[in-house]
C-alpha cells in the first residue's frame, strides 16, 4: 500500500484539470465558459471536502474503465456478448470495467476498508466455456493499464481479474462504507452503439455521499429538447458529485475545463422536457406519456440509455426524469446511486411514486413505491401529483372501472 503522500500524488494525476492542485476545489476552479463559471464565490460555496480524495479516486477508476469500454465499443464483436440467467446482456467490457474499477479501488484505499457492491459476478467466467472470454477480458484490462501508464509495469493474471470481479459481492446494508458500481449501465445501449455510463457511487451509513458518472458517448453540448443538433459534436462527459460540494462536469478527454452544473430552474411544467429509458421494456412509456399529458408537457420525451439521463438532467437538458418499471421488476442500487447524487448536488430531487426518498440502506436492492422520479424543487409537487393521478388512471383502466 502506498504512503499517503504517494497516494495523493497518484490522485492528483488522475484528472487532467486537477494537476496543479491537490484539492477538489481545483475542479471547480477551472474556467467554465458555457454553463456556470466557478469564480471565487463558487469555490467559496463548496464547503464540504469530506469525500475529496474518494471523488478523485472514483474519477480515476471510472475514467480508466471508460477507456476500456470505448475500445470495446469501437469493435464490438458478437462473441464478446453473453446473455445472463435473466437474459440481460453482459459483455467483456462489463466484466473488464468491473475488474478495473475494483482493482484500482482496492489498490488505493487503506487496507481492510474497501467493500464493493457491483452488478457483475465471476461465476460464468469460472465455468469451462467462460475461459476464452476471461482471456479476452484479462487482455483488455492489461492493455488499458499499460496505456494509462500510471501503474508501472503491473500485469494482472486471469486469477487477479476473477478476484477483482468477485469482490463486488458485498451485501451492503445500513452501516459502514460501500462503493457501488455499475460497470456498464445501459449495456443494451452500449451494444447498440448508443449511450451508456460507468457509474460509481459511495455509500456511508446507508446514504449516497459521492458519485461519479462516466458517459463516454454523451455530447458535451446540451441535448436540445426539440432534437435540434448542436454544432459542437464533441462527446464524452464525466460528472462528479459529493455531499455538500456540488456537481461538476468535465470532458472525458480532459480537453475542457470542469464546470459546476445545475438542474433546470423551469417552474412551468408545460415547458419542462422529460427524459426516460430508451428501452420500452425498462419503463412504461404509456404511463409516462400520460404523466406528461397531465403536466401539459409538449416536447417529445428525450430517450437515452443508462444513468447518462441523470447527468443530462443535472446540467438542465431535461427537467424531469420518469422511470416506471413493469410489474415484478426490482430496482438495484447500482442503477441509481451515482446518478442520484449527481442530480441532488446539482439542486434536483429524486423520489419514488409515494414522494419518499430512495433508501440505499437495505442491501443490493431498492424497495420503493412503483417508480423513480427526478425533477427540480419547483416542479416536485406538480410532478408527484401527476404521477399519482396517472397511476390511479392506469390501475382503474386495468380493473375496467372509471378513476372518478
Ligand atoms: N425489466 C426491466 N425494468 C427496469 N429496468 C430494467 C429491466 N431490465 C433491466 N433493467 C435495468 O435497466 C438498466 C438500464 O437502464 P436504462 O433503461 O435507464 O437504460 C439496466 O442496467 P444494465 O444495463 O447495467 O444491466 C438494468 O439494470
Ligand atoms: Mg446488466
Ligand atoms: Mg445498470
Ligand atoms: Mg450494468
Amino acid at each position: 500500500m502506498q504512503a499517503l503522500g504517494a497516494r495523493r500524488a497518484f490522485l492528483r494525476s488522475s484528472f487532467p484539470c486537477s494537476r496543479s492542485s491537490s484539492s477538489w476545489k481545483a475542479l471547480g476552479n477551472c474556467r467554465a465558459p458555457s454553463i456556470v463559471r466557478l469564480g471565487r464565490r463558487g469555490v467559496g460555496a463548496i464547503r464540504s471536502m469530506a469525500y475529496e480524495d474518494d471523488v478523485r479516486l472514483a474519477i480515476k477508476a471510472v475514467s480508466l474503465a471508460s477507456r476500456l469500454c470505448q475500445a470495446v465499443q469501437r469493435k464490438l464483436v458478437a462473441n464478446e456478448t453473453q446473455a445472463k440467467a435473466d437474459q440481460s446482456p453482459v459483455t467483456v467490457a462489463d466484466y473488464g470495467s468491473q475488474a478495473l474499477v475494483s482493482w484500482v479501488l482496492e489498490r488505493e484505499l487503506p487496507p481492510g476498508t474497501f467493500h464493493l457492491i457491483a452488478e457483475e459476478d465471476s461465476e460464468d467466467l469460472r465455468a469451462e466455456d467462460g475461459s476464452e472470454m476471461l482471456k479476452r477480458i484479462t487482455q483488455l484490462v492489461n492493455e488499458t493499464i499499460a496505456a494509462d501508464g500510471s501503474f508501472g509495469s503491473t500485469v494482472l493474471s486471469e486469477d487477479d481479474v476473477l478476484t477483482a470481479i468477485s469482490r463486488g459481492d458485498s451485501p451492503g446494508g445500513p452501516s459502514g462504507r460501500y462503493w457501488v458500481l455499475d460497470p456498464i449501465d445501459g449495456t443494451r445501449g452500449f451494444v447498440r452503439g448508443d449511450q451508456y455510463a460507468v457509474a460509481l457511487g459511495l455509500l456511508d451509513n446507508g446514504e449516497v455521499v459521492a458519485g461519479v458518472l462516466g458517459c463516454p458517448n454523451l455530447p458535451l453540448a446540451s441535448i436540445a429538447a426539440n432534437g435540434a443538433a448542436s454544432d459542437d459534436k464533441a462527446v464524452g462527459c464525466v460528472f462528479a458529485a459529493s455531499r455538500g460540494a456540488g456537481t461538476v462536469m468535465q470532458s472525458m478527454d480532459g480537453s475542457r475545463e470542469a464546470q459546476r452544473v445545475y438542474v433546470s430552474s423551469v417552474d412551468d411544467s408545460k415547458l419542462a422536457a422529460f427524459c426516460e429509458s430508451f428501452e420500452a421494456a425498462h419503463s412504461k412509456q404509456g404511463l409516462t406519456a400520460n404523466i406528461a399529458r397531465i403536466l401539459g408537457v409538449s416536447a417529445p420525451p428525450i430517450r437515452i440509455d443508462s444513468q447518462a439521463k441523470y447527468g443530462a438532467m443535472a446540467r438542465g437538458d431535461a427537467v424531469i426524469y420518469l422511470r416506471f418499471p413493469h410489474a415484478g421488476y426490482r430496482e438495484k442500487i447500482w442503477d441509481h446511486a451515482a446518478g442520484l447524487i449527481v442530480i441532488t448536488e446539482a439542486g434536483g430531487e429524486v423520489f419514488d411514486a409515494a414522494g419518499k426518498p430512495l433508501d440505499f440502506s437495505m442491501g443490493r436492492f431498492l424497495d420503493l413505491e412503483k417508480g423513480i422520479i427526478a425533477t427540480n424543487p419547483s416542479l416536485r409537487s406538480a410532478v408527484l401529483a401527476a404521477v399519482q393521478t396517472a397511476i390511479k388512471e392506469e390501475e382503474s383502466a386495468l380493473k375496467g372501472v372509471s378513476p372518478l
